[in-house]
């Protein structure tokens, strides 16, 4: 089955479970807050390996002791797809063994 971008009420409804995620602008994001640099760059490297597998991929971007995921579905023109929140799940999954909080 092709993918295809989410309806607002089905965007509203997978929002509803992952806490700290939101959407706007037609992209899917959350920004985690660690305790510091090194635990920040674990969860990065963690995404990129998750990304990988699932052949997906979020633009990362790491601060001193926040990274900030951001994603939607290139290959629909950009729009949030299940493809995004597959990945969030996964990365909510990651993300508490870093150290993650915020
Ligand atoms: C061939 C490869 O799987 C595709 O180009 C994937 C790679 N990662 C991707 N990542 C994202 N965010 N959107 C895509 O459409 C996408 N397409």
């Amino acid at each position: 089955m092709a993918v295809e971008p989410l309806a607002r009420e089905e965007i509203e409804e997978r929002l509803a479970q992952l806490p700290g995620w939101s959407v706007a602008d037609d992209q899917l994001s959350r920004t985690y807050v660690f305790d510091g640099h090194p635990q920040a760059a674990g969860l990065v490297a963690e995404v990129a390996r998750i990304q990988d597998e699932l052949g997906h991929h979020s633009d990362l971007t790491l601060g001193y002791n926040k990274v900030t995921v951001t994603v939607n579905t290139h290959s629909v023109g950009g729009k949030v797809t299940e493809l995004d929140f597959g990945l969030a799940r996964r990365i909510e999954a990651a993300a508490p063994g870093h150290g993650a909080h915020g």
